[in-house]
């Protein structure tokens, strides 16, 4: 490893070491200034093969990844709150710190999913949705205008929190359904869906969202689309990677890794035909 990278792992364990010893991961100043440092350091452009890790910083990567999804997870449902506390909440997005960072991803993978389907998906499924839906809002109100967008997540409350949040709009709440549910416990309503969206945050390490791959692939329509998050380079920190081989029944048809403020990589498969 170069010089530039063992620096930015250092950098990285610096971080984990500071997160790891607070008390909770609640948004504050000192959790806030510490992810964004964090998120700083891994949006480097400097090349980090994360399968080069030795075994120390293998083990603190999948420690930091799962705290970082819980405090993404407590930023979320706290803003959440704050949002919904308002009559028109839909009209506070904004306030979400990260708020611009979703309108860069959701273009992104609005534009591969534009690129790729021949008409407007009637259905979506995004699984993961959170009690902060940021995806399906901006796409359902920016981008596909007549989809429905059928919202999955294994917490009731991240659910009652999202439904607060739409439920003032009357045209998008038409569009916006929630179930509360593990989505490795539904099955046969997966085959409605054109695409099936899976939040960066389902599946926590590489052997869990390769299980909730597979098990999409066996619940999905044949030739329907899974939208995938993933991480490529130093973001590997943030997120799990998807490998190709973690794709089984799958063909890839598009790729993207961000070079900008976004974080996540966007993987565009199409479930095999053979069903
Ligand atoms: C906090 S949101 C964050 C969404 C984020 N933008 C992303 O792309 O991951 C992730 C959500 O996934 C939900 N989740 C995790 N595992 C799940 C599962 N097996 N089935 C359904 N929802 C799940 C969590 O409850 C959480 O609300």
């Amino acid at each position: 490893m170069g010089c530039q990278e063992q620096q930015l792992i250092e950098k990285v364990c610096d971080i984990y070491d500071k997160l790891s010893r607070l008390e909770n991961l609640n948004p504050s100043k000192q959790v806030n200034s510490l992810f964004a440092q964090l998120v700083q350091t891994c949006m480097s452009q400097c090349h980090v093969d994360i399968t080069e890790l030795n075994e120390r910083d293998q083990a603190m990567r999948c420690k930091l990844i799962k705290l970082c999804g819980k405090a993404e997870g407590l930023l979320e449902s706290h803003f959440a709150t704050l949002i919904g506390s308002h009559v028109k909440p839909l009209n506070h997005i904004k306030i979400f710190p990260y708020y611009s960072n979703y309108l860069k991803l959701s273009q992104v993978e609005f534009s591969m999913l534009n690129k790729i389907c021949s008409q407007v998906p009637k259905h979506i499924a995004f699984v993961g949705s959170g009690p902060l839906p940021l995806t399906s809002i901006i796409l359902a109100s920016d981008h596909l205008r007549t989809t429905c967008f059928h919202n999955f997540d294994i917490d009731p409350s991240a659910n009652a929190k999202a439904i607060q949040l739409v439920s003032s709009d009357s045209e998008l709440s038409k569009r916006m359904f929630f179930h509360t549910a593990d989505i490795m416990n539904v099955s046969s309503s997966f085959k409605q869906y054109e695409v099936v969206s899976l939040a960066a945050l389902v599946g926590m390490d590489k052997e869990e969202k390769a299980r909730v791959i597979k098990y999409l692939s066996g619940h999905m329509a044949p030739g329907a689309l899974l939208l995938m998050r993933s991480a490529n380079g130093a973001r590997a920190f943030l997120y799990p990677v998807i490998d190709p081989c973690d794709l089984q029944g799958f063909e890839v048809l598009s790729v993207f890794h961000p070079r900008d403020d976004v974080i996540n990589s966007v993987i565009i498969a199409r479930k095999n035909s053979q069903g």
